[in-house]
């Protein structure tokens, strides 16, 4: 079965809501129903620009979907600063990030907390974008299929075969995130079909074949037509180069500037 790419845009901490709804409006310009055919597209801006972006694209019926970049593991109460699933899906979020390295690396997160929050996000129907991935040091000593591997069944634990169906698995390499330091395709493909397999292992080919896994770390229009070559690889998670609508645009076309 063909998995439809997906490219999702991390914003990080960047763009304000008026900077938010301008960089909306110039994506929805630019990108066409011919793209949307293609590919799903899809923005992860901060908190506080959800609401902006939710009223653009309900008022102008953009194809554009978002999601947010966090989420908590619980669903309400005493938990000063954080964000609920409710509250996410109500904004009309489709994902929401779980686990991307710099949660995990400046906030601890590990395995456990990916692992609740996930549930969370399909208590709330919400599709996570689980990331994964190794640090420099790991990819060196040669154990990054391993310690990508051990991420993944760590947040997978107790996710039902129908809610993995849906799931969008993120394999970033921390060493290639916002440095320009790309992995090369075979290296992404090596690490993306380990996924894929033990995904197979875990729920079965009929789940693993239609899970969508992207790719993220410094992913560009000028590198993104490779990295789409490989065939366990079905979209990207871009970072910097989604803060420009005309350089993701390109990206969403795999590096053409028509759609
Ligand atoms: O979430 C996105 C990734 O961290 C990749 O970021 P980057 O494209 O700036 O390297």
């Amino acid at each position: 079965m063909a998995r439809k790419p997906l490219f999702a845009g991390n914003w990080k901490m960047n763009l304000n809501h008026l900077e938010a709804i301008n960089l909306v409006q110039k994506l929805a310009f630019t990108l066409t129903d011919r793209d949307y055919d293609k590919a799903d597209v899809a923005v992860m801006p901060p908190f506080t620009d959800l609401r902006s972006v939710q009223t653009l694209v309900d008022a102008d019926k953009l194809r554009i979907t978002y999601g947010a970049q966090d989420l908590s593991a619980q669903d309400s109460g005493a938990y000063t600063g954080e964000i609920c699933g409710s509250m996410l899906s109500k904004l009309g979020c489709t994902y929401v990030l779980v686990g991307h390295s710099e949660r995990r690396e400046y906030h601890g997160e590990a395995e456990m907390l990916c692992n609740a929050k996930v549930k969370a996000a399909y208590r709330h129907s919400l599709t996570p974008i689980l990331c994964v991935g190794e640090g420099l040091p790991v990819r060196q000593e040669g154990r990054h299929v391993e310690h990508t591997l051990a991420q993944l069944d760590g947040a997978l634990e107790g996710v039902t075969a129908e809610q993995v169906k849906s799931i969008v698995i993120a394999y970033e390499p921390v060493w290639a995130i916002g440095t320009g330091e790309v992995a090369t395709p075979k290296d992404a493909q090596e690490v993306c079909g380990a996924i894929r397999t033990r995904l197979a292992e875990l729920y079965g080919d009929d789940v693993a074949s239609v899970v969508r896994i992207l790719y993220g770390g410094s992913v560009k229009s000028g590198n993104v037509a490779g990295i789409m070559a490989e065939a366990d690889i079905d979209g990207a998670l871009v970072g910097g180069a989604s803060l420009d609508a005309g350089e993701f645009a390109k990206i969403c076309r795999l590096g053409e500037t028509a759609g």
